[in-house]
C-alpha cells in the first residue's frame, strides 16, 4: 500500500481516533489497523473499535477491516474484566419479600443472557442458599477469596447460609457483620456483569458499608402495599439517595391475591400503594409481583419461580427487563 492510501484512510477517522493509530495497512481490500488503547476502559475500547470499523468499511477500495487494540499490561488486564455493576435490593421493613425478589430478579436477568451473581448480604437472616437450592454446599477459598457456589439456575451465589450451620443464629456486632459482607462481595465474581445484592432490611451498618465501600450502580426497593411498609420504603429510598446511590425504582410485592380455587382477585394488603408512593417520591415504579401461593411454595423448595413459565415468571421477567434497561441507559 502506498503512503498516500494510508494517509487517505487515516484522514477519514475522527481526530481523536487518528491520534491513536499505530499502524494502518491495506492489502487486497483488507485494512489492518492497530490502535493505541492505553487508558481506555472496556466500554471506550468497544466504542472506538466499532466507530473505526464503520468508517473504514465505508471507504472506497475497502472490503474488510480488522482492528487491533493495543494497551499496556495493566490496561489489558483491566479491560479483560467485564464491567461489573452492583444492584442492591433493599427494603425499609422485614418480611416484604425482598430476598424472594432479589433471587428471582437475578434468575430472570440471567435468563436474558446476562452474567449475574447473587450476594446474600442479609448476614443475620440469610435465605439465598435455600431460595436457589444450594443449601448444604460450602464455598471453597482460592487466593484467600471465596469462590461462589454454582446454582442450578445459572446464577452463582454466596451467602452466610453457606458458611454457617442451618438454623444457627448469627449474633455478630456491626464491624464483624460488615467484615463478613466484604468477604462475600470480594469473592471471585470475575465473570459476573451484574451482582445482585440482597441487603438486610432497614438502615444499619451493613447498608452503610455497602453504600460507602461498594458503591452500587443502583438500588431496587421492595415494598408491600400497606401504609406502614410504604413509610419504611420511603426511608430506604432516602438512605440510598443520601448515599449517592440512584434508586432504580420501587417494586410492589404481594400485590393482588389470586384465589387458587375460584380465581377471584383480592387485595389483602391494599393495592397500588407502592406506585402512588413512588410517584410522590419521584422514583420510577418497577411493577407488581402478585401474592401467590406458588411463589412461596416454589421459593421454599429452592426452585425460583422466575426460572419457570407462567404469570409468576412473567412478572419477574418484566422486572428484570426494566432493571436491565435502566442499567443500559445509566
Ligand atoms: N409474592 C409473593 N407471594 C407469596 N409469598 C411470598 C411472595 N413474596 C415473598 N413471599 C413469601 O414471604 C416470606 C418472606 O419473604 P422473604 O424472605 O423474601 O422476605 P424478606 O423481606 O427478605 O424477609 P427478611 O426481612 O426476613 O429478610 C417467604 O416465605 C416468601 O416465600
Amino acid at each position: 500500500m502506498t503512503q498516500d492510501a494510508s494517509d487517505r484512510l487515516k484522514t477519514l477517522l475522527a481526530p481523536q481516533e487518528a491520534a491513536r493509530v499505530q499502524s494502518l495497512r491495506l492489502a487486497d481490500g483488507r485494512v489492518t489497523i492497530v490502535l493505541d488503547a492505553s487508558g481506555m476502559d472496556a466500554r471506550a475500547r468497544a466504542g472506538v473499535e466499532a466507530s473505526v470499523k464503520k468508517t473504514l468499511e465505508a471507504a472506497s477500495g475497502v472490503s474488510e477491516v480488522r482492528v487491533a487494540l493495543m494497551a499496556d499490561k495493566a490496561d489489558a488486564a483491566e479491560s479483560a474484566k467485564p464491567m461489573q455493576r452492583i444492584v442492591a435490593v433493599g427494603s425499609g421493613k422485614g418480611g416484604v419479600g425482598k430476598s424472594t425478589v432479589a433471587a428471582n430478579l437475578a434468575v430472570a436477568l440471567s435468563r436474558t443472557g446476562r452474567k449475574v451473581g447473587l450476594v446474600d448480604a442479609d448476614i443475620y437472616g440469610p435465605s439465598q442458599a435455600r431460595l436457589l437450592g444450594t443449601e448444604g454446599q460450602k464455598p471453597v477459598a482460592h487466593d484467600n477469596r471465596l469462590v461462589p457456589v454454582a446454582s442450578h439456575w445459572g446464577v452463582p451465589v454466596l451467602s452466610m447460609g453457606h458458611l454457617s450451620d442451618p438454623g444457627q443464629a448469627i449474633a455478630w456486632r456491626g464491624p464483624m457483620a460488615s467484615g463478613a459482607l466484604t468477604q462475600l462481595l470480594e469473592g471471585h465474581w470475575d465473570d459476573a456483569e451484574i451482582l445482585i445484592v440482597d441487603l438486610p432490611p432497614g438502615t444499619g451498618d451493613i447498608q452503610l458499608t455497602m453504600l460507602q465501600k461498594f458503591k452500587p450502580a443502583g438500588a431496587v426497593i421492595v415494598s408491600t402495599p400497606q401504609d406502614l411498609a410504604l413509610i419504611d420504603a420511603t426511608r430506604a429510598v432516602e438512605l440510598f439517595e443520601k448515599g449517592g446511590v440512584p434508586v432504580i425504582g420501587v417494586v410492589e410485592n404481594m400485590a393482588g391475591y389470586i384465589c387458587p380455587h375460584c380465581g377471584e382477585v383480592s387485595d389483602p394488603f391494599g393495592s397500588g400503594g407502592a406506585e402512588a408512593c413512588a410517584k410522590t417520591m419521584g422514583t420510577p415504579f418497577l411493577g407488581r409481583i402478585p401474592l401467590d401461593i406458588a411463589i412461596r411454595r416454589e421459593s421454599d423448595a429452592g426452585t425460583p419461580p422466575a426460572a419457570g413459565e407462567g404469570p409468576q415468571a412473567a412478572a419477574f421477567a418484566d422486572l428484570a427487563r426494566r432493571v436491565a434497561d435502566w442499567l443500559d441507559t445509566n
